[in-house]
């Protein structure tokens, strides 16, 4: 494995003094194991009844449990691929807590993949608002977009924009904005040993400077009396309090707030680079103090500032007449309610559900405008996985469920075709009646339509 950084553990022993020997001793035990429970797909209360792990509560994460790395894998379960619950460290669901997202509200996740807080953010929105998932690496939006269809997310519209650059189209737009940094990883060390290759006192520096600028960004993206929470995963000060003081003496329009839950937490140490006592209002998680590895969390509101400049929506592709008619036809043949309303929007022959009152999209990277509902051939509609995802089995006319235990549901995973005494058409296979994916049923067949990147064996 690889050695902690000898200055890093000098940065360390000098910040921590009398607490560093309780601190350095938690690299000799294994990181703690967390997931969250999905509350798109089901509440926390059947969650805890539905899922075969040993499970306990996390005190700052009510949906959140740890479980038992020893006897559970949880990622290899297929109520993982059903997206009953998301994998993530306890410490990393202190951001989305403290940024309190609202159902209906328009929230920005600047800095979102792999997406285990865009799915959290989308939890506590139940579905309902705007929200904007920007990933700048075109690599990790891959993981993003899985996770958010894995986990039914319905009204995310997923960006691959550099901050600066979105900066300039969403004035005053946003109720709420998470900014989860990049940064120098500190407090991964004992999760992800291979982060400590990275790190130099020189490699923190270039994160502050990143870090700035992408806060720099987001401010007049917020509405006033807006909400931002800026956080990390490092311990190290300059990427913490150092970077939120640089950005406040330039925007004394925003105040530092009290981290909720703070009891659970550290404070802040502003007094480590002597910066205002009122940073100390945010929180610190520390792998010797909570169950968790190092997190830094902030909260600041803005008082003032300009408010919605884009009001008026952009537009997107229309939908041509035959688009239109094959998704009714689908619509009319497959679901029991038509909880698709629109507006839609075309991008090639892929058709996606919007949000009515976006701004103009022009001249962005736009990964997902929406919804993806799926793929309008000429003479008939090919629905999306992402569709099947936000589905439930009681809102489709035919759908199959399959067991854990059943060998039918292993050969669905794999992409096999199986017999099956159905009627003819698209059908929704699930897992105890929670959707995995399409199926098409055709003379006592179900023609599998599993997406091929996620077939696999199950255990
Ligand atoms: C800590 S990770 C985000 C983790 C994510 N919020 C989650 O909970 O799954 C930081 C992200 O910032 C992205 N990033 C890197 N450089 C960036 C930049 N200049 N502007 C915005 N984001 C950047 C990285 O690609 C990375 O995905």
């Amino acid at each position: 494995m690889n050695r902690l950084p000898e200055d890093y553990q000098k940065q360390m022993r000098e910040l921590l003094k009398e607490e560093y020997p309780s601190f350095i001793r938690t690299y000799d035990n294994p990181p703690h194991r967390g997931l969250r429970i999905n509350t798109l797909k089901l509440s926390v209360s059947e969650g805890r009844q539905r899922l075969p792990f040993h499970l306990e509560p996390i005190p700052w994460c009510n949906t959140g449990f740890f479980y038992d790395h020893d006897r559970d894998r949880p990622g290899k379960h297929v109520y993982h691929a059903a997206g009953l619950y998301y994998i993530q460290d306890p410490s990393a669901m202190a951001p989305v807590e403290a940024l309190q997202p609202r159902p209906g509200e328009k929230i920005l996740d600047l800095c979102a993949a792999p997406g285990g807080k865009t799915t959290q953010i989308a939890a506590h929105m139940k579905g309902e608002g705007v929200l904007v998932a920007n990933e700048i690496s075109r690599e990790r939006r891959k993981a993003l977009v899985e996770n958010l269809e894995r986990c039914g997310v319905p009204h995310a519209l997923i960006l691959g924009e550099d901050p600066r650059h979105l900066s300039t189209r969403f004035t005053g737009w946003f109720d709420r904005i998470l900014i989860d940094a990049p940064c120098s990883g500190e407090g991964m060390f004992r999760k992800d040993p291979d982060t400590r290759e990275r790190w130099s006192y020189r490699s923190t520096r270039a994160a502050a400077d990143l870090q700035f600028s992408i806060l720099e960004a987001a401010a007049p993206m917020l509405r006033p009396g807006g909400r931002l929470v800026y956080s990390t995963c490092t311990f190290n000060p300059r990427e913490n309090e150092g970077v939120l003081q640089r950005f406040l003496d330039q925007h004394p329009h925003f105040t530092p707030e009290h981290v909720p839950q703070a009891v659970h937490y550290q404070p802040a140490r502003p007094d480590w680079i002597d910066a205002s006592p009122s940073l100390a209002k945010g929180a610190r998680l520390w792998p010797h103090h909570l169950r968790g590895e190092g997190h830094f969390v902030a909260v600041l509101e803005k008082r003032d500032g300009k408010e919605g400049i884009c009001k008026k929506p952009g537009k997107l592709p229309p939908v041509h007449g035959d688009a239109k008619r094959v998704f009714n036809d689908f619509l009319q043949e497959t679901l029991i309610e038509d909880r698709f309303p629109g507006p839609f929007t075309l991008f090639g022959d892929h058709l996606y559900q919007v949000h009515a009152d976006l701004p103009s999209l022009q001249g962005l990277v736009v990964e997902r405008p929406g919804l993806h509902l799926g793929q309008a051939k000429r003479k008939h509609f090919a629905p999306s996985h992402a569709l099947a995802s936000a589905l439930t089995s009681e809102s489709v006319r035919r759908s199959v469920s399959f067991s854990p235990e059943e060998d039918h549901l292993n050969q669905y995973l794999r992409g096999e075709t199986i017999p099956i005494d159905k009627d003819k058409g698209w059908t929704l296979i699930t897992v105890d009646g929670f959707p995995l994916g399409w199926g098409k049923v055709s003379g006592g067949w179900l023609k599998n339509h599993y997406p091929k990147w996620l077939r696999r064996n199950l255990i």
